[in-house]
């Protein structure tokens, strides 16, 4: 019997991709792939475009005046700046949180029911359902589900974070992008997001930007590195921090700029 492959698609296809602020041209002729159910970790040093980057990939952008986008992203197969796409739609299968903890002032049950409400669940019971599965998924609810009636401003910032990735699973996306989700943290909060990923990617693909290279090195299976809104090296982590293929991938990664 013929031996089976599976074949995953990627999850998203990013082909020659520019975007300019105004005038001001942040990112350059990008191609890379994102895999499905992977950790993909985006470094390199401050106004690299890490973060430009991350918010093409569910249109982010688009909120800012000015910018204008040339290439093509797609998603499963679909260009998402087709005229006819739902935004809406989109920024559902591709969830986003940022770099500080930004809870609503709202119950901690609230920020999370939030999202599923705004697409139309009203059931009660379906939305406790969400509230805590997506609060265990995001390793909150034992700490919490005492108190899902308190105002999330009043977690520590740890928890804060927790909740905002919980808030982001509670509309089931598909990928999850992450600006710095831990940089306003302190190492103990670092480390149970760093776990949490490694959970997370079981049922979601990640995209995370991230300073610190440890932690890239930590947490991801991929790791692209961005210099001057250039990608210079894309590749399996380990390879790219034991074996750069690129000198200045090897320059930044020992230290010598950034
Ligand atoms: N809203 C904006 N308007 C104009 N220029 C911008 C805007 N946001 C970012 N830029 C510029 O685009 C370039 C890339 O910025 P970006 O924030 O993507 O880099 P980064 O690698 O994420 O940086 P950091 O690690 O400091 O967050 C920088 O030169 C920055 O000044």
């Amino acid at each position: 019997m013929a031996e089976q492959t599976v074949l995953t698609k990627p999850a998203i296809q990013v082909e020659n991709l520019d975007l300019y602020y105004g005038q001001k041209q942040a990112l350059y002729d990008v191609s890379m792939d994102v895999e499905v159910n992977t950790v993909t970790a985006l470094i390199g040093p401050s106004g690299c475009g890490k973060s430009t980057f991350l918010r093409t990939l569910n249109r982010m952008n688009d909120l800012i005046p000015g910018v204008q986008i040339k290439g093509t992203i797609r998603l499963h197969g679909e260009s998402i700046y087709d005229r006819n796409i739902d935004v809406e739609m989109l920024r559902k299968q591709v969830g986003m949180v940022f770099q500080a903890p930004n809870p609503f002032p709202k119950s901690i049950y609230d920020n999370i029911a939030y999202g599923p409400r705004i697409h139309g669940i009203r059931n009660k019971k379906t939305l406790d359902e969400i509230v805590e599965k997506s609060l265990r998924q995001a390793a909150l609810w034992d700490e919490v589900k005492d108190r899902l009636r308190d105002r999330a401003t009043g977690l520590s910032g740890g928890q804060q974070q927790r909740l905002c990735i919980a808030r982001a699973l509670a509309v089931e996306p598909e990928i999850v992008l992450m600006d710095e989700p831990t940089s306003a943290l302190d190492p103990i909060s670092t480390s149970k997001i760093e776990e949490l990923l490694q959970e997370l990617k079981n049922k979601y693909t990640i995209v995370i930007v991230t300073h610190n290279m440890q932690q890239a090195a930590r947490v991801s299976d991929k790791t692209a590195f961005f210099l001057n809104g250039e990608l210079i090296e894309y590749n399996d982590t380990a390879t790219l921090f034991s074996n750069p293929a690129n000198k200045k991938t090897e320059d930044y990664i020992t230290g010598r700029f950034g």
